[in-house]
């Protein structure tokens, strides 16, 4: 497996392209299995879980097809052969859940595989089931599997989720476009995904509103044709790569970058003293002060603080003056990062769902393991700012949510290399 050899120290400067978003991505590419016209993404990240998502759709008979050195992905699902989303690929990724949904909803059944994803916590998918059976499907766990069937079609519902889930909203808003009659999701996400899934689906026929608001409403339709669409910039890998110039010091432009996709996220930028100023072209950030100031932090659901930027702020913490509190309330284990930056020098507590952290001098290189997606590029953040080398190790969830990571960063002056094979 890859790893990945940082050297720190060189402050930061240039630009950096931000991509299309890997989980807006990986809940329009199922919406294909709703129409038999193709739909074409554009803006579609490099990514391996896109690959992974696109060989489950050609496992169920979708054609996909990838142009523009796969920035640009044609889907066309005019027959669905097999209605069985297998282990070996649903595995892979937690986001394969989202084929249930529409396949339910197009075919009157599914069988899929209970998914894998990152290990941040239990990750049970009940709210995803208990919508499908809202929608009238008669749903059975067996062997592993997932078995839905819905013989008459789905039948609109209102469905109340008891707390906001971004995938079962997803897996619902899909469904719920073929279903008959009007389907109402409320404490629904609010997420921009959740936004750009809508508006896709809308594109594609669907009549759909209150999207972007925790009511969505959904007129069930017969039939959904085929849409081009633009998938939306990736706020996760935006708010990243902002934390590189924060961490190293220097002066980064995230191309494409939004404020209002990162609110939250960009108010503790500025509480902890790094300057952002929006440009025409994106967002510009600057470390202006010596020190960073030390800030407390609570993840929550979209409009904030996202926890898929948790690790990586954390990375600047470790070196800021004073205390800081993280609090993650969205996943019960999503701290597996802290005992590997200790590793570099970091002071980090943590108990339960809070992580104390003291801000040190100069962090320290070490070879350190990568244990899920945001996790790995928190390391990477820590090792631009440390002293010496710090090889990050395992290297395999990076690639499923950051393209040309060594590329981007070394632009900017970063020393970063790729280790093929360790
Ligand atoms: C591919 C994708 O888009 N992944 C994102 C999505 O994950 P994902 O859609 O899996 O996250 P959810 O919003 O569903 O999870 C929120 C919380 O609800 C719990 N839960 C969820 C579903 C369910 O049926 N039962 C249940 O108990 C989860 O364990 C978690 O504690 O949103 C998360 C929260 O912003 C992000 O961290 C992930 O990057
Ligand atoms: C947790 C993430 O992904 P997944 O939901 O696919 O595990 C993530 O993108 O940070």
């Amino acid at each position: 497996m890859d790893s990945i050899l940082v050297t720190g120290g060189n402050a930061l400067h240039g630009e950096i392209p931000i991509a299309g978003a890997k989980n807006a991505c990986l809940t329009l590419m199922p919406a294909t299995l709703l129409s038999e016209e193709p739909i074409t993404l554009t803006n579609a990240p490099r990514l391996s879980d896109i690959k992974t998502m696109g060989a489950l759709l050609e496992s169920l008979g979708t054609e996909v097809t990838s142009m523009q050195d796969g920035k640009v992905l044609t889907m066309s699902s005019h027959s669905l052969d097999n209605l069985t989303a297998d282990y070996d690929i649903v595995r892979k990724m937690r986001a394969s859940i989202l084929v249930l949904g529409p396949m339910l909803a197009r075919a009157g059944q599914a069988v899929v595989s209970l998914p894998g994803g990152c290990a941040i916590g239990a990750r049970p998918v009940d709210l995803h089931l208990k919508a499908m059976e809202a929608l009238g499907a008669q749903i059975e766990l067996r062997d592993g599997y997932v078995h839905a069937k819905a013989p008459k079609g789905l039948k609109g519902a209102t469905i109340e989720f008891p707390f906001v889930s971004v995938g079962a909203t997803e897996n619902a808003l899909l469904a719920a476009t073929l279903a008959k009659g009007t389907t109402v999701l409320k404490q629904a996400a609010r997420e921009p995904e959740i936004v750009d899934l809508a508006e896709c689906l809308i594109a594609m026929g669907a009549q759909i509103d209150g999207h972007g608001t925790s009511t969505i409403t959904i007129a069930g339709v017969d039939r959904l044709h085929g849409a081009t669409h633009p998938v939306v910039t990736d706020r996760i890998e935006l708010g990243t790569y902002m934390l590189a110039p924060a961490i190293t010091g220097g002066e980064v432009e995230c191309l494409g970058g939004k404020i209002e996709l990162l609110a939250a996220f960009c108010e503790k930028l500025d509480e902890a003293g790094i300057s952002i100023e929006q440009t025409q072209r994106g967002l510009k950030v600057k470390r202006t002060n010596a020190d960073i100031k030390a800030i407390n932090v609570t993840t929550e659901p979209f409009p904030g603080f996202p926890t898929d930027l948790q690790a990586q702020m954390m990375a600047l913490l470790c070196t800021a003056k004073g205390t800081s509190v993280l609090e993650e309330k969205i996943f019960e284990n999503r701290f597996m990062h802290a005992p590997e930056l200790s590793r570099m020098g970091a002071q980090i507590e943590v108990n339960g769902g809070m992580a104390t952290v003291t801000g040190v001098e100069r962090l320290k290189g070490a070879p350190v393991m990568a244990t899920d997606l945001r996790a790995s590029v928190s390391l990477i953040l820590a090792g631009l700012a440390a002293e010496g080398e710090t090889l990050v190790n395992r290297v395999y969830h990076l690639d499923r949510g950051y393209e040309r990571v060594e590329e981007k960063l070394g632009n900017c002056g970063a020393k970063i290399e790729r280790i093929t094979g360790q």
